[in-house]
């Protein structure tokens, strides 16, 4: 039996600002049982009035291409500025534990020890629909809190991408300097959901290289069609591990803020981001319900067998087991 959590306390705690009942919250709103779902959703609904206060920003690439850094400098450039900054990741190959937060300290060791800073790591193992709930949820907590930008990583692997683009206000894109040919290697379903792109590295005998590549990436983008009308993405520069070119980075970031606040494109890229998490968590609902009714698990053996042997097509298969689902269990 879980533990009873007392919700006005947590809830007074994360709008006081508390580290500890903050982290607490975010393990609350992680949890699968449940009992901790039910209190989940009560305390977000009395948090509710207060969030939505933040820049919220994905930042994605390929594994190596500098993210650890370039968050801990950007981070750190905003925290000296004044701002208190979220860092969130996703990443649902993760097999770090809750517990081994210390994975991400060390990785992004200044920012962790910033007391305006808040770390944490990817909800560890899980679907990548799980690890997205309890990352937009973990959004609200943080703002509730008082964070006014959220960073969110992703490694930059599969289909977490697309789940972090629908979770944020802008989108930034990490590239290495990559000219001709070598663009073809970055995805192009990746550039299309890139509000801001930066060629990062673009350090030492890597500088003009780097700027090369920018130019050319600016002609291929010419080629697609802008997801909005009132913002062209831009291709930046910039180095983490030097910190040169941040601060246009975080302008092309704020300006992509206010230029969809103005034209009411951010309330309603974020209402539509809403709808569709409403719609992901029924499906993940339903997923859920549908794999544990005793009357889907007693065919389901048999049913698949049946597809992988031929017997039976994918559509009748699909039929069997809706139906058995349908029976009350
Ligand atoms: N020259 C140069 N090297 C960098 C820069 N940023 C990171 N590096 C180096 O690139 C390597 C990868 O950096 P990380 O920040 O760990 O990269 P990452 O993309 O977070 O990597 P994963 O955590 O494995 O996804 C390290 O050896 C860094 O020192 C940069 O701006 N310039």
């Amino acid at each position: 039996m879980p533990r009873r959590i007392d919700v006005d306390a947590y809830a007074a705690g994360v709008l006081e600002g508390s580290r500890t009942k903050l982290a607490q919250a975010i393990t609350l709103v992680e949890s699968t049982n449940a009992a901790h779902r039910e209190q989940a959703q009560q305390l977000l609904a009395k948090l509710l009035p207060r969030t939505g206060g933040s820049h919220r920003v994905g930042i994605t690439g390929v594994p190596g291409v500098g993210k650890s850094t370039f968050i801990e400098a950007l981070g750190s450039m905003l925290t000296e500025a004044g701002r208190k900054v979220a860092v969130l990741a996703v990443d649902p190959s993760s097999t770090r534990s809750g517990g081994s937060i210390l994975g991400d300290k060390t990785r992004m060791g200044k920012l962790a020890s910033d007391p305006s800073a808040f770390v944490r790591p990817s909800p560890s193992a899980g679907t990548l629909g799980g690890v997205a709930r309890a990352t937009r949820e973990t959004i609200l907590l943080m703002e509730a809190a008082g964070y006014d930008v959220v960073l969110v990583e992703t490694v930059g692997v599969g289909q977490s991408e697309v789940t972090v683009a629908g979770m944020v206000d802008c989108f930034l894109l990490l590239s290495l300097a990559r000219t001709g040919d070598q663009l073809q290697g970055i995805k192009k379903g990746v550039l299309e959901l890139a509000d801001v792109i930066a060629i990062n590295k673009a350090d030492g005998e890597h500088e003009m290289e780097a700027k090369k590549a920018a130019r050319e990436l600016r002609g291929a983008l010419r080629l697609l069609t802008p997801a909005s009308p009132s913002w062209t993405p831009p291709v930046l520069t910039c180095s983490g591990l030097r910190s040169l070119g941040l601060d246009e980075v975080w302008e092309q970031i704020r300006q992509h803020h206010d230029a969809l606040s103005e034209s009411g494109e951010l309330a309603a890229k974020r209402s539509r981001q809403q709808v569709e998490w409403t719609w992901s968590m029924v499906r993940e609902q339903l997923m859920s319900e549908l794999v544990h009714h005793p009357g889907v698990r007693a065919i389901v053996d048999e049913v698949e067998t049946g597809v992988r042997d031929g017997d039976l097509t994918a559509g009748m298969a699909a039929g069997r087991l809706l139906e058995a689902f349908r029976q009350q269990g």
